[in-house]
């Protein structure tokens, strides 16, 4: 099994990376600088206003446009923990690379970068002007590749963890201890469910899956596992599919007092962690003193060399002590966190983070992996090879990885079934325990997605379940107000939707997009606002890149805060308020992606107190399950049939 397993992730990884790898390769080999800077991709026309040495005793630039602009950059889509390459204008030295790096900061006039680079004297620091460009990274991969390997290889024995995971039939399935009696809580706030989920896990014997449906407390949950799992003595290893998925649990353990160790690149994580990372933790270890040292007398050198020195002896000496210096920079920043990782019990990182060199020789206890329905198989491997016991937490009923290359089936076999989707199906309730209280939605609000796919389970807490827009401090009583579910049916055809083309990168993605639906969105937001409704507690959203385009135009000049975004970027979000526009209505009944239930239940499920559907019911009830949710909002809902001539005026 272990080997047909490795091997077919290998492939399916290979399909993935060739797409994103050959999109951004056709992409930087068909455009030049400036095209690249037009799409948002790139800056051109950049010089180095400062060098410094940074963690790792990398080099840290500093990029500033030329004098002779406009000081400000022009408008990029460059976020810090970016990947960039960094070409010289003028021709480069014979052999030299083209350095690389991860953008720390960025601010309206200047780009700061980390580059990787460590012991290459060919970073032609002199040259006067650069651009910048925007890469794939292309690390994750070779990370998740190296986990598959690991698991082809018949030399390497597999934990017992490893084993079970793999359904290896000489090995039993999972098991659990004795049931534990008394556990004493560290938060007394947790329901008999999230109780359950904790003493489950803690007798798993390898794994345990925690389900976690929307607003049901699912990292509270975590975190009292963590704490139990610390008050065990064991070392924990805290892992998510991406760097705010760990940063909200180091948060909360921070609010426990409890001090984790986050490893990341600092440039990628919130600035509320960065106490708890690992290079502020060298900032504060006995090897500071030194380790400043060495770190200003490389500065010192760096800078000399930023000047072009034309003497080439002088420069060789320069680089060898540069290489010495971080060479010996290096012994002892890794002496100094071999110190701090040993005495740390509970780390977190991302599940690609887990295989950053600085772990490579330490095994946890337990490795807890949460949001793991969004996460690739191959990705949770990087940690799970560390661990002897493993708890996954998410919700397979919601939106799992996004991946680029494109599968005729769906489930097992396939690149977005994960790790999650496979225990759940293999072993259901024997590793398993499901939330079930939400402290999120009003309880109209929930009735559908709880019983459509949460067989009925989900249960509305006390204080939510009738929680409406008008308890809101300022919000005046209104028809909308009072409403928790309102239906605007655009049935009948006056309300089409168009096709739109869109340009992605370099390709043209047709997107739909509805004017008229963008309008009655409109005219319910301002009768929200005009209520008392404040913008930043209400939030816009919709299947379709098109119609977020349609929105933002109607919309965001006209409240600054108001959310507006695809169904798919608001997954672990809520919002007091949100509003849906479904886009589709043709004669055909096409529906197109509309039709996938985990992002029709994202959709439904962000708000607290408010959700309102705009959509044409004849057009989506082609599909059963949608058409499940008509009926619903025709029983359950204030339904509302939007009037032609008003909604145009809404144009203006
Ligand atoms: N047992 C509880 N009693 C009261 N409130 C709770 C309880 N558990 C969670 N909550 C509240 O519910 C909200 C959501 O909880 P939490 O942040 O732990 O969930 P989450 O995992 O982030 O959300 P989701 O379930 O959508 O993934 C928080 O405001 C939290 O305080």
């Amino acid at each position: 099994m272990s080997r047909d397993f490795a091997n077919l992730q290998l492939k399916l990884l290979k399909e993935e990376r060739d797409i994103e790898v050959n999109e951004t390769l056709a992409m930087l080999n068909k455009y030049h600088p400036q095209a690249l800077q037009k799409r948002g991709l790139g800056l051109t026309n950049l010089s180095i206003c400062s060098i410094k040495t940074g963690a790792a005793g990398r080099t840290v630039i500093q990029l500033e446009r030329d004098r002779s602009l406009p000081q400000n950059l022009p408008t990029h889509l460059l976020r810090t923990g970016d990947s960039v390459r960094l070409t010289p204008y003028s021709a480069p030295q014979k052999d030299a690379k083209t350095p690389t790096g991860v953008v720390l900061r960025i601010t309206k006039t200047s780009v700061t970068v980390v580059l990787d680079m460590l012991d290459d004297e060919q970073v032609p620091l002199y040259q006067a002007r650069y651009w910048i460009v925007k890469l794939v990274n292309d690390a994750t991969f070779k990370r998740m590749t190296l986990a598959m390997e690991k698991i082809r290889d018949e030399t390497i024995e597999l934990t017992q963890l490893a084993r079970i995971l793999l359904q290896d039939p000489l090995i039993a399935s999972p098991t659990t201890t004795e049931a534990i009696c008394e556990i004493k809580f560290f938060d007394s706030m947790l329901n008999e469910s999230q109780k359950e989920a904790v003493k489950f896990a803690l007798q798993a014997n390898h794994v345990a899956v925690i389900h976690g449906p929307p607003g049901t407390g699912k990292t509270s949950t975590l975190i009292e596992l963590i704490l139990q799992f610390l008050a065990r003595g064991l070392k924990v290893l805290v892992c998510g599919p991406s760097n705010i998925s760990v940063d909200n649990i180091v948060e909360r353990l921070s609010r426990c007092n409890i001090n984790p160790l986050r490893i990341g690149h600092p440039a990628r994580l919130l600035s509320t962690v960065l106490n708890h990372c690992l290079e502020y933790r060298i900032l504060l270890s006995d090897d500071r003193p030194i380790l400043h040292d060495i770190k200003s007398e490389l500065d010192t050198i760096i800078t000399r060399l930023s000047k072009k020195i034309r003497n080439a002896k002088e420069r060789k000496a320069l680089w060898d002590s540069v290489s010495a210096l971080r060479k010996e920079y290096q012994k002892r920043e890794k002496a100094c966190v071999e110190k701090i990782i040993k005495s740390s019990h509970c780390i977190l990182t991302t599940c690609h983070g887990a295989g950053s060199h600085y772990l490579n020789a330490h095994k946890f206890d337990v490795v807890i992996i949460d949001e793991a329905s969004q996460a690739l198989e191959a990705s949770c491997w990087i940690p799970i090879l560390k661990g002897r016991k493993l708890v996954l937490a998410g919700d397979h009923l919601q939106l799992p990885p996004t991946i680029k290359s494109k599968s005729d089936r769906k489930g097992p076999g396939t690149l977005d079934y994960s790790l999650f989707d496979r225990l759940l199906h293999t072993y259901r309730e024997k590793v398993t325990r499901t939330l079930e209280i939400q402290y999120r939605m009003h309880e109209k609000i929930m009735r559908f997605p709880s019983d459509s796919l949460y067989h009925g389970k989900l249960k509305a807490d006390e204080k939510v379940k009738g929680h409406l827009l008008s308890d809101l401090p300022d919000v005046q009583e209104t028809e909308d107000t009072t409403q928790p579910l309102i239906f605007y049916d655009t049935i009948g055809g006056n309300f089409p939707e168009q096709i739109t083309d869109e340009e992605e990168f370099k390709l043209l993605v047709e997107s739909k997009s509805n004017e008229m639906e963008a309008l009655v969105v409109k005219k319910h937001v301002i009768a929200l606002t005009n209520a008392g409704v404040k913008n930043e507690d209400i939030a816009v959203i919709t299947p379709y890149n098109a119609q977020v385009g349609q929105l933002s135009i109607l919309l965001g000049d006209l409240f600054i805060n108001l959310e507006i975004g695809s169904v798919d970027g608001f997954q672990g979000r809520e919002k007091e308020a949100v509003i849906v526009s479904l886009v589709r209505s043709n004669d055909k009944r096409e529906i197109g992606f509309l039709a996938e239930k985990r992002r029709l239940n994202v959709a439904m499920t962000r708000p607290k107190r408010h959700l309102c559907i705009v959509g044409d019911s004849e057009t989506v009830s082609r599909d059963s399950f949608l058409k499940q949710w008509i009926q619903f909002l025709e029983d359950e809902a204030d339904v509302r049939y939007p009037d032609v001539y008003e909604t145009v005026q809404y144009r203006k």
